[in-house]
């Protein structure tokens, strides 16, 4: 039922409270707090019209929100009374937007500061293959099924599949080849796809794809990835995290250099196998990291022994690793546990392969259950302030 024309301005005023219920499903926001709400304006006839700016042409959210904000409109004064008008942002109001994001800082820095509260995670390897890039995704995922605000850098720069991994995969409209999900520019500023409640930018979404579909591969030199790298940690907006994931590439690279003076509070999570000869290369990639002063976290063993019909475990890459792993780091430095096991799992592989992550499509899996457990320690870790400086100091 239309309302009563009358009430012009209250009505007016409905609808813009109800409009308070969309959101924006890149930014994460109210569409009213992101100024996205051009006018509202009651009808003589009792319903409304209702003006929406979007931040860029082609947004790739406009669908969502045109729909969102009717049935918000609707809701108030009744079906078949509303109208969405829709346009585009003029280039100040964009920047009037970005800035607001970047909380009324004109100047890019990163976020991701020592007094920041999100807990940032580098996930690295010794070797590549390990699984460091399936564990990375799932871990995300289950904490954001967990209720944490969380983001993934996939830094990988030459095996970047976080985004495959995840379900933002695209058909190009050009080629007709799949590729990874395109992240929506607002000015300077990079809007993160969101995939299972998790924001992940890669550098697989910069590429264009091969005549396989495959990414191309990218020649990157040194100062060039640390741009890229110092540019996702700057440009995207990720929004207040509370966990940050970055997947880093195998090995004592250039990437985890530069990400050890970009982040240097961030803490290392290192991935193994169960094969004691990995041991050396894993125990490396951890000893760089230590190098540019952070901490280790732990070590999960991937692929550990693969549970049989009859009850018996294969071990098809051996035993102790992990534990191996975490013994040679906490001799040479600060304790560093053994955070879990994670099974040789058919339905973890395939869920990679298809972008449901097996955390959400089987939860039951023994694979599921030991990172629950690993995302569990991390979710109910809170960022401490102890021997950090606060942003004030005493008169
Ligand atoms: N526990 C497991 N059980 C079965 N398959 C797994 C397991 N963990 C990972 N895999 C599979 O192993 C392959 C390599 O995994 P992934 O790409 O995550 O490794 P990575 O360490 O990130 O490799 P890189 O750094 O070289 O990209 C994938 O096909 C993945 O599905």
């Amino acid at each position: 039922m239309p309302a009563d024309a009358s009430t012009g301005a209250a009505l007016e005023g409905r609808v813009l409270a109800a409009l308070a219920s969309v959101i924006d499903p890149e930014i994460r926001k109210p569409i009213t707090e992101l100024d996205m709400v051009g006018g509202v304006v009651a009808r003589a006839d009792g319903g409304v019209d209702v003006g929406i700016k979007l931040t860029i042409v082609g947004c790739p959210a406009a669908d969502r929100i045109e729909r969102d904000v009717l049935a918000a409109a609707e809701a108030v004064v009744g079906p078949g009374f509303a109208s969405v008008d829709v346009t585009i942002m003029t280039r100040e109001e964009r920047t009037a937007l970005t800035e607001k994001l970047r909380g009324g800082k004109a100047k890019r820095g990163i976020p991701f500061t020592a007094e920041s509260l999100t807990r940032v995670y580098l996930v690295t390897s010794g070797k590549g293959g390990v699984g460091k890039s399936t564990l990375t995704a799932n871990l995300a995922v289950a904490l954001a099924e967990s209720g944490l605000r969380v983001g993934i850098v996939d830094a990988d720069v030459h095996g970047f599949s976080i985004p495959g991994i995840l379900g933002l995969v695209e058909t190009d409209a050009a080629t007709g080849a799949q590729r990874a999900t395109r992240p929506t520019q607002v000015g300077e500023m990079i809007l993160p796809p969101v995939a299972h409640g998790v924001k992940v930018i890669s550098i697989g979404m910069f590429v264009e794809p091969g005549a396989d579909g495959a990414g191309v591969a990218v020649a990157w030199r040194g100062p060039m990835l640390h741009r890229t790298i110092q540019q996702f940690l700057t440009d995207v907006y990720f929004g207040d995290l509370d966990v940050l994931l970055l997947d880093l590439p195998p090995g004592t690279g250039d990437v985890a250099i530069s990400i050890g003076q970009l982040l240097p509070h961030a803490e290392v999570i290192v991935v193994t196998t169960p094969q004691p000869a990995a041991a050396d290369v894993a125990e490396r990639s951890a000893l760089v990291a230590r190098q540019t002063g952070q901490h280790v976290y732990g070590v999960i063993e991937n692929m550990s022994g693969l549970p049989q019909p009859d009850g018996s475990v294969l071990e098809l890459f051996g035993s102790g690793g992990g534990a191996e792993v975490a013994r040679r780091l906490s001799s040479t430095g600060a304790e560093v546990p053994l955070l879990a096991q994670i099974p040789l799992s058919i339905a973890l592989r395939s869920g990679g392969d298809t972008g449901e992550p097996v955390v959400l499509a089987h939860p039951e899996e023994p694979a599921s259950l030991a990172i629950r457990a690993v995302a569990d320690s991390l979710a109910t870790r809170s960022r401490s302030l102890a021997g950090r400086q606060l942003p004030f100091s005493p008169r």
